[in-house]
């Protein structure tokens, strides 16, 4: 797998001190509280491998460090592994034994549903199930015997950047919602489950640009209240606006680990490119 962008880039192995040994402390604009809630490792991924049914390889040993309370991006080509790596760290693929660790568990001794609900996802296309948006909201607690209030169900919406002074929103058919409104509605049933992790792939993709903005700005609060996100976009302006960190990966691999600044000014032409065509 590594004959692609990789095989072309004079770069391997990569200087002393690169970015993968950066320090939480230099993310530019970081919070002093954030950045002491970034020393500590939410999740470490420890050389997680990955062969298709083929043969091929998938994952060559991707390395990350996701620190506590920050944003960080899985950022690269399609097809370069972003989303396969983000969907092992709940575990939807199951990866092999002592490569994903959740404040220093190993994922793959937890319970699965436990862990889900710790680490929750918000997939590009929302996939609600059918019932209103307050059933598709209460669906996560109510397993686990908690009822959600009304006002809870507002709160909650409100959060994922639906703005309803009429109330009735949480009352409507998920087959009479926009795209954009589903996705928002997917991302408050993750956020009912209170998760610690919230993974995001490609969340905004099927929003226009205020919704863009109402979910950008929600999950700045939630990293605000100490929550760990790892978001996969391939919207480099988003990545720019809101992510601490960013991880590159290509053909499978990771390239670096930085703040974006870092990362557009390292002199590696797989990056170069991705962000000379990014136009950031
Ligand atoms: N279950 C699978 N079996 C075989 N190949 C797979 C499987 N899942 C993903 N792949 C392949 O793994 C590679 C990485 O896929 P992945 O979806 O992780 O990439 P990505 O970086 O998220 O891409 P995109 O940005 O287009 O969403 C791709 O070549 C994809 O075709």
């Amino acid at each position: 797998m590594l004959g692609g962008c990789l095989a072309t880039a004079q770069w391997w192995p990569p200087p002393a001190g690169k970015l993968s040994n950066y320090c939480a402390a230099q993310a530019t604009g970081a919070a002093d509280a954030r950045d002491a809630a970034a020393t500590v490792i939410k999740i470490r991924v420890d050389n997680l491998r990955r062969l298709a049914s083929n043969g091929a390889t998938l994952l060559s040993g991707i390395n990350l460090e996701i620190k506590a309370g920050t944003i960080h991006g899985l950022i690269g080509p399609s097809g370069s592994g972003k989303s396969t790596v983000l969907r092992a760290l709940n575990r939807l693929w199951e990866p092999p034994a002592r490569a994903i660790f959740l404040d220093g568990a190993d994922i793959t001794q937890l319970e699965v549903i436990g862990l889900r609900r710790r680490v929750g996802m918000v997939f590009q296309a929302a996939c609600l199930f059918p019932g209103s948006v307050a059933d598709n909201v209460r669906y996560g607690p109510l397993l686990r015997g908690v009822h959600l209030s009304d006002e809870r169900i507002e709160e909650l919406l409100v959060r994922a950047g639906i703005a309803d002074p009429s109330k009735r929103f949480a009352s409507k058919s998920e087959k009479e919602l926009s795209g954009g409104e589903a996705q928002r509605v997917s991302l408050a049933r993750t956020l009912a489950n209170e998760p610690e992790v919230l993974l995001l792939d490609e969340p905004t993709s099927a929003l226009d640009p205020l919704s863009t903005n109402l979910v950008e700005k929600t999950v700045m609060e939630l990293r605000r209240d100490g929550m760990t996100v790892v978001l996969v976009s391939h919207n480099m302006q988003q990545i720019e606006r809101i992510v601490d960190v960013a991880t590159f990966l290509c053909d499978g691999s990771v390239v670096d680990t930085g703040t974006l600044e870092q990362l557009k000014q390292l002199r590696v032409p797989v990056l170069q490119q991705f962000f000379s065509i990014s136009s950031i």
